[in-house]
């Protein structure tokens, strides 16, 4: 534990101190589940992975294009960070890049390249922003600083501190800085304070990584039940509670995916040296324990699971699959050979969870993440893509409302707005009178034949910007990409009626009548399409004579 209290907490919270957790964030009023506690966009540390720092802004970190949509703008100095306008360019000069503009050219000469590996650039920034006396730098790195860096413990851990050594290393050489001992042992200190502080920034939309340091959202206590998350938006940082959290509780965020099997996460929290004492440790709960317990299953009466009998009770087998079992099933498919994302390791993945599926355990990791993979394989193949729909009904069903109890999570969101687009490509093809062209399977076209695709379309489109209105930012590009397409449904010739009543039931989702009908026009083909997933995933796509997942 560090010794300086921290002067950068949130409004709405206040410090503790705990013996054996060090500093905590704790909720000074109380807080609504999806409320948002507060916003972090003055990080002390932002930026792309190595490689992506050609192809992602290196201050905002939006990926993609720079001004009017030519190539991101170059540093003319170092030529190797870039930017989406001039803003960006003087934003980050300002607050980094000054600092570490002439570095490059040593990454250049030396290493042949223009980029660094992340920590190896973390390090050297905080080393440089150190030596020109940046006072926040300094406040969270600099001696008896405020971030607590476990180096003793690291100092221990054989397996990481040789490698840390080199890093260290390697940061005050292309830094340009004086090679002593004290120097090195700094840069140690620096590396470890990150690996405890920040934040892998992955984001989903991209599946671009960076890291996110930010010294009040580092007060925040790890648990794998937390009652609160944090989303990305750029360079900000928004950490908003996952379910309802009453004043002088301790706020707690998940540092790993805390979907995993216990010693998976284990090995994820060795290098933060503590033993989580969570409930879902301590007991071995499984992701049906920790939802059948949520205090936000209530949310769900408006979502794709509004029976919330269901969602306390479901009907799975544990006797078929006990921790041993799933660990191993995880295990096999996480091992290299499997986890490339293609067909053969795909399918052989899918055999591998047959022992999940038996004991009906759909929204038990591995078997999420294999039939996501199987969902975007089908995506990419004109033979499959309809197949793309009832699997990713079923991930919207039977696996994301378990795994992220409440509707407003950004992941859960995501599944719903997949169906929303291969609703409104499956039903411009009905349109034209063409499905049976794209799709072969008699029970999967007959469904889509007798539903109104369209409705069921905009109704995943309403769900999504209603979510993401309380989970995630206005300017995230699924909420951006769902209002634009809400828009061109509402032009549509002849669906007034239908969008007015959907309209109704989106404003008011407890009215019987709206609900009745939300189940007969959305729900039931939703679950109907849902049925036809294992099977498809068994006999249709893969077995001999399935159809092959080839890239379109
Ligand atoms: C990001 S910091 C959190 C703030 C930290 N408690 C402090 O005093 O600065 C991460 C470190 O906090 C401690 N920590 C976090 N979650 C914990 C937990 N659930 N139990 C015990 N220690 C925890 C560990 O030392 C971990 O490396």
């Amino acid at each position: 534990m560090s010794t300086v209290s921290y002067n950068v907490r949130p409004p709405g919270t206040r410090e503790a101190t705990h013996l054996s957790r060090g500093h905590s964030l704790v909720a000074a009023r109380p807080f609504r589940a999806g409320e948002l506690i507060a916003t972090f966009a003055d990080p002390l540390l932002a930026l792309p992975d190595g490689p992506s720092m050609r192809t992602t802004c290196n201050y905002c970190l939006r990926v993609g294009s720079g001004p009017m949509g030519g190539p991101l703008l170059a540093c003319a100095g170092c030529k190797a960070a870039v930017y989406c306008d001039a803003g960006c360019q003087r934003a980050h000069w300002k607050a980094v890049h000054k600092a570490e503009c002439k570095m490059f050219a040593r990454v250049r000469a030396n290493a042949g390249r223009d980029w660094l590996p992340t920590p190896t650039r973390a390090v050297a920034q905080v080393l440089l922003l150190l030596k020109a006396g940046d006072k926040a730098a300094r406040a969270a790195f600099g001696e008896g600083g405020t971030l607590e860096g476990n180096v003793e413990a690291f100092r221990r851990d054989e397996a990481v501190w040789g490698d840390y050594e080199l890093q260290a290393m390697a940061a005050v050489v292309y830094g340009g800085l004086l090679e002593s001992e004290e120097m090195l042992a700094t840069a140690r200190a620096v590396l470890c304070k990150i690996q405890t502080n920040a934040f892998n920034r992955l984001d989903p939309d991209t599946g671009m990584a960076g890291i996110f340091l930010d010294a009040g959202l580092a007060m925040i206590n790890h648990s794998c039940v937390p009652n609160a998350f944090i989303g990305f938006d750029r360079r900000t940082a928004m950490l908003r509670a996952e379910r309802n959290i009453a004043e002088g509780d301790e706020i707690e965020i998940s540092y790993i995916d805390n979907m995993l099997p216990k010693s998976v996460r284990q090995e994820g929290l060795r290098l933060y040296h503590f033993q989580c004492e969570c409930p879902r440790c301590k007991n071995d709960l499984d992701v049906y324990h920790v939802c059948a317990t949520s205090p936000v299953i209530p949310l769900n009466t408006f979502s794709l699971r509004p029976d919330l009998s269901w969602l306390r009770d479901p009907s799975i087998n544990r006797s078929k699959a006990s921790s041993a079992v799933i660990e191993t099933v995880y295990k096999t498919c996480n091992a290299p050979s499997l986890s490339d994302g293609g067909e053969a390791a795909t399918k052989r993945r899918w055999k591998v969870c047959k022992a999940l599926a038996d004991a009906r355990m759909w929204a038990v990791e591995p078997l999420p993440a294999t039939l996501l993979q199987a969902t975007t394989l089908c995506q990419q193949s004109e033979e499959t893509w309809v197949y793309a729909l009832p699997l990713s009904c079923f991930l919207a069903t039977e696996c994301d409302p378990f795994k992220f109890v409440a509707p407003f999570m950004p992941w859960r969101i995501k599944g719903v707005m997949m169906i929303a687009m291969l609703f409104s490509e499956t039903a411009r093809v009905t349109a034209a009178g063409e499905l049976a062209k794209h799709c072969s399977h008699k029970k999967l076209v007959e469904i889509l034949e007798k539903t109104d695709q369209v409705s069921v379309c905009e109704a995943m489109l309403r769900l999504v910007v209603h979510y993401a209105a309380i989970g995630a930012s206005e300017s995230w590009e699924v909420a951006a990409k769902a209002r634009e397409m809400l828009d061109e449904v509402s032009k549509l010739e002849g669906r007034s009626k239908q969008s007015s009543v959907l309209a109704a039931w989106a404003r008011n989702p407890g009215d019987a009548q709206a609900g009745a009908l939300f189940h007969e026009v959305i729900l039931q083909p939703i679950d109907e399409l849902a049925a036809l997933a294992v099977e498809i995933m068994d006999d249709e796509l893969w077995s001999p004579g399935g159809k092959a997942v080839v890239k379109r």
